[in-house]
């Protein structure tokens, strides 16, 4: 995946939410707002592990595209921008190593 492929479809959403635009499916969840958006991402979230247990690359694809896509409307729903994530994901692309600290290795598992 481009990350320009991501920027533009995040600058796209964001236009949406300034602008309203007839027709838009983007324009319809900022009309509804955020309790409807929450529950897009998790309906998209729940569809994305039910095709990933199946085995279904095809549908997995195509559910991890729904799921990216109201993840950016959640982000500019929450006044999030790219670089807020992108921060914190390159603070954490330094290190490495992380097992300890994020968990209490088993040996007998
Ligand atoms: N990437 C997406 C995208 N991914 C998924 N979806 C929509 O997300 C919805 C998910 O399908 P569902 O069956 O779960 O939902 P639904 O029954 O259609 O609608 P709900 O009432 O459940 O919300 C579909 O209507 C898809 O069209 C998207 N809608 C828009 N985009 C992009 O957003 C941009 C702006 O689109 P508009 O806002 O429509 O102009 C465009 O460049 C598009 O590429």
């Amino acid at each position: 995946m481009k990350i320009e492929t991501i920027e533009g479809l995040y600058e796209i959403i964001r236009e949406r939410k300034e602008h309203y635009e007839e027709g838009s499916y983007t324009c319809y969840l900022f009309e509804k707002g955020l309790d409807k958006i929450l529950k897009k991402c998790g309906e998209e979230c729940t569809e994305m592990v039910i095709a990933a247990k199946n085995q279904d690359r095809t549908e997995l694809s195509n559910e991890m595209s729904d799921l990216i896509y109201h993840m950016l409307v959640l982000m500019v729903e929450a006044g999030l921008t790219l670089d807020d994530v992108g921060v914190i994901l390159e603070e954490r692309r330094q290190k490495t190593g992380n097992l300890k600290k994020f968990h209490v290795v088993d040996k007998n598992s």
